[in-house]
């Protein structure tokens, strides 16, 4: 297998003094597509989070391309979509200038070229915005802004992407649009972790799932096959011919 591209090894977090990883190990190795599933809370955000350094570790390891993240620079290798807000941020910014935004980490000394350019109208093609790119943000669907943020994602042609929750809160449209670009990305090599809700149309291109329950991984390993509330193991749920008074059965990695 190749070289691990994400490695966390013990990794604890806390948040306003409050443990939300406990000692969580998670490796994506080169060209995997990995899910990070589990319930509200369990602490999936938190843990892509402390790869990109936007939350730090209390104990643990994180190395990024084997690279102990606090060393780790070459950020161009990686493509960052957050969760998205509800709100569009009220920023009035263009299409064009939040895509290439994220071209900004191979610009040298700040300034766009042709090169980027072209790879900034590419990545908007790829997501299917490029009659949009001159609109500002503001104007977008909830999909149409997700696609936007993902094309700056893009736009840096990064090895690694990471997304949160990509699908939340997208009309089925952008949502098939989303999964065409995703695979057309992984097939080109791309490694990707996933925060996700539900496999939904992406389950064709996961290789592997990761569970977290309460900031522990609670399973690692191949994809639960119909991942809704009920299908996920840890589903608490109580059986008919049981006492109604019987401690629910604990079938599932999601509660
Ligand atoms: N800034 C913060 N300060 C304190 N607690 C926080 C903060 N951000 C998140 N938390 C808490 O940390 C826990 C894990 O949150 P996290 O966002 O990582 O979970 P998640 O699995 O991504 O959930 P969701 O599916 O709702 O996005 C939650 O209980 C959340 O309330």
């Amino acid at each position: 297998m190749s070289e691990p591209v994400i490695s966390l090894r013990g990794v604890r977090a806390e948040l306003g003094s409050r443990p939300v990883l406990r000692g969580i190990d998670l490796t994506v190795h080169g060209g995997e597509v990995v899910a990070l599933l589990g319930a509200n809370g369990s602490g999936k955000s938190t843990a892509v989070r402390t790869v990109i350094g936007q939350v730090p570790v209390a104990a643990g390891e994180v190395e990024l391309f084997g690279t102990p993240r606090a060393r780790f620079r070459d950020w161009r290798r990686v493509g960052y979509v957050p969760q998205r807000t509800t709100a569009a941020g009220g920023v009035p910014a263009s299409v064009t200038e939040v895509v290439s935004s994220g071209r900004l980490s191979r610009a040298r000394f700040g300034l766009l070229r042709k090169a980027d350019h072209e790879a900034v109208r590419q990545a908007l093609t790829l997501v299917g915005m490029a009659d949009r790119a001159k609109d500002s943000v503001n104007a977008l669907s909830g999909g149409q802004h997700q696609r936007v943020l993902i094309a700056r994602a893009l736009a840096s042609e990064p090895d690694l992407l990471i997304m949160d929750e990509p699908m939340a809160g997208v009309d089925l449209a952008s949502q098939e649009v989303l999964a065409g670009t995703l695979r057309e990305q992984v097939g080109k090599g791309t490694t990707v972790l996933l925060v996700l809700h539900e496999l939904g149309p992406l389950e064709p291109l996961i290789d592997r799932a990761v569970v977290l329950r309460d900031g522990c991984v609670v399973h690692d390993g191949p994809p639960p096959k119909a991942v809704g509330q009920h299908a996920l193991p840890g589903h608490d749920h109580v059986h008919p011919h049981e006492a109604a008074d019987a401690a629910p059965i604990r079938t599932g990695l999601l509660s």
